[in-house]
């Protein structure tokens, strides 16, 4: 028999990325990324010319489309193999990003009499120009106590789907009206290549309050949001909700025209970026915490049993792997953090002296940052850049960078920063394990740790806890393919669940990073000042970093 594919296709914030995979061993044939045309759209909607308010983030569903006409044809082509070979489909995505359609699947910002309105284009995960709706959700749901707001961390994010879809009703009521159904962007592409609209159990779950047993909230509780929402979830959000893994369809004629596969090839159901990434570093049981790093960090945890968590994102049972509670948390800056200080706060002489090295500023600072022991800086910082998206989830809190004096180098604040990160991180981790998901083992993926060794020695020191790290530099993307290759099935040549895929198909690297134990030790109490500061400034015992924030609104209006 001739050796069988699957291609995973991975949606991200500027450009889709398409992946060849050989399911015998996981082995990545070949890949090709398709940036959006159309970039993220966050200041002026582009048939209208007209500027997009602050917060706002859009973007154009027909550059999804365009991600499989070229990509998928290039990953063939480079590989050269015979696409009757490619058994399955499946494509991950940012998530919640939503759009509207008419009874056609059409989206409505595709068609003349809406594309002027900015609330029928695609919302992007990253739209937070929802938040009053968002508070007001909270508000009414803790006031009314409903008991899905526990499994949510006791918040739902304005990025989420029915803070979206409230803002849309609120601010263009004709386009609440005209739309048929609002969608996840990841089940409108595979309503695009199967003719089929089938709604995943991760979006559904994470981002828009779904529950396997529950279902959604009830009516009385969207009536009480807005009595136009009271039939939303039978209506405009309808539709079955299936496992990831499930075969969402076939590939249509013309789909498969466009990308030159097969027609009738196995697609599997729309899937997570970060979800996706679990099983594609082996991940199928609990103790194993999947870190996604780079800009931010995603946090994805398996476990056996439903368990309120301060803070998490959220907990859908089978929502990551079938049989398991998916439990997810994460932290809003990381990655973004470093850049900002590479941008905005180095001095002159340390890009000059990288230059010189031909290295860049990040490596430079990281090689000097390596020198110091854990605590010899005398500097602790609270990575709050972006806000706390776990365990206090809280956008106004800032940053803050505590010990300076006229001896400090740009390196030991690097360090500083790198720690800060990791000591957020480790309040993920004791949070989980603390109240019953067991943390045992860390699993890295992601641009990070393929970027900066001493940031990875640093999250094994103070998590106290051994990191793998994945050998593919397109997680989710292979995890996306592993899925498409369930979709197939074994009698197609793909696999009949994601387990027995994850075991041929996943890899780590060899080495692992392991916590030296004298620098647990020095890392537990820097660990100790950090919670002090954490609870000081997050908690409400001192709320300077609001005031800060106040007062700068209103000296800017
Ligand atoms: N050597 C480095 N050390 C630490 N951070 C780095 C380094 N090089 C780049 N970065 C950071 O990595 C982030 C990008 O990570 P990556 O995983 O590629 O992106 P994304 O999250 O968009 O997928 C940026 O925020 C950048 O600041
Ligand atoms: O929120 C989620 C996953 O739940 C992500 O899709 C979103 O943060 C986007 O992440 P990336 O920027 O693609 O790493």
């Amino acid at each position: 028999m001739s050796k069988k594919y699957a291609i995973g296709v991975d949606y991200g914030t500027q450009s889709g990325r398409a992946v060849l995979v050989d399911l015998a061993d996981g082995t990545e044939v070949a890949d090709h990324v398709t940036p959006y045309p159309h970039h993220v759209i966050d200041e002026i909607l582009p048939v209208t010319g007209k500027k997009l308010d602050y917060d706002w983030a859009l973007q154009h569903p027909a550059d999804y489309i365009e991600v499989l006409k070229r990509s998928v044809p290039e990953v063939i082509r480079q590989s050269g193999i015979d696409p009757a070979d490619v058994v399955g489909v499946g494509i991950d995505f940012t998530a919640c990003t939503m759009l509207p359609v008419n009874e056609q699947g059409q989206p409505l910002c595709l068609l003349p009499e809406y594309s002027e309105n900015p609330h029928s284009w695609t919302k992007l995960w990253k739209h937070h120009a929802a938040q009053d709706e968002a508070n007001e959700i909270n508000r009414i749901a803790a006031e009314r106590g409903e008991k899905w707001l526990p499994r949510y961390g006791g918040k739902i994010s304005s990025e989420w789907m029915m803070a979206k879809v409230w803002q849309i009703l609120n601010e263009a009521p004709e386009i609440y009206e005209a739309a048929d159904q609002f969608l996840e962007a990841t089940d409108w592409v595979i309503s695009q290549m199967t003719g089929n609209i089938v709604r995943n159990s991760c979006t559904a779950g994470y981002k828009a309050i779904w529950h396997k047993a529950d279902g959604y909230p009830d009516k009385e509780f969207f009536k009480a949001l807005d009595p136009r929402l009271e039939n939303l979830t039978t209506t405009k959000l309808r539709g079955d909700i299936v496992p990831l893994g499930t075969k969402a369809g076939e590939l249509t004629a013309e789909m498969a025209q466009l990308t030159g596969l097969i027609a009738g090839t196995a697609v599997a159901v729309g899937n997570v970026d970060a979800h996706a990434a679990v099983p594609a570093v082996g991940v199928v049981t609990p103790g194993k915490l999947v870190m996604a790093m780079g800009t931010s960090i995603c946090h994805m945890l398996l476990g056996e049993t439903e368990q309120e968590v301060e803070g998490m994102c959220g907990v859908v049972e089978d929502g990551i792997i079938p049989g398991y509670f998916g439990y997810e948390a994460g932290q809003s800056a990381v990655g973004d953090i470093f850049e900002w200080y590479v941008e905005e706060a180095v001095p002159a002489y340390v890009k000059e002296a990288a230059a010189l090295e031909n290295v860049n500023v990040h490596e430079w600072l990281e090689t000097r940052a390596a020198a110091y022991k854990p605590g010899q800086t005398g500097l602790l910082a609270l990575d709050w850049w972006n806000g706390n998206r776990s365990v206090l989830v809280d956008t106004n809190l800032t940053g803050l960078l505590l010990g300076c004096t006229l001896l400090t180098k740009p390196e030991e604040i690097y360090r500083t920063l790198l720690e800060a990160t990791a000591f957020g991180t480790r309040k993920i981790v004791d949070a989980f394990h603390g109240n019953g998901v067991a943390v045992d083992v860390l699993y890295a993926c992601g641009g990070l740790p393929q970027k900066n060794r001493l940031l990875m020695q640093i999250y094994a020191d103070v998590t106290n806890r051994e990191i793998k790290v994945a050998a593919s530099k397109q997680t989710p993307a292979l995890g996306a393919a592993m899925f498409g290759a369930v979709a197939a099935g074994a009698d197609k040549g793909g696999y009949d669940s994601i387990v027995e895929a994850a075991e041929k198909m996943a890899r780590v690297r060899e080495d692992s990073y392991l916590p030296i134990p004298e620098n647990v030790a020095i890392y537990e109490l820097l660990f100790q000042e950090y919670s002090k500061l954490h609870d000081y400034f997050g908690r409400g015992e001192n709320n300077v970093m609001k005031h800060l924030k106040a007062i700068k609104e209103e000296v800017t209006e």
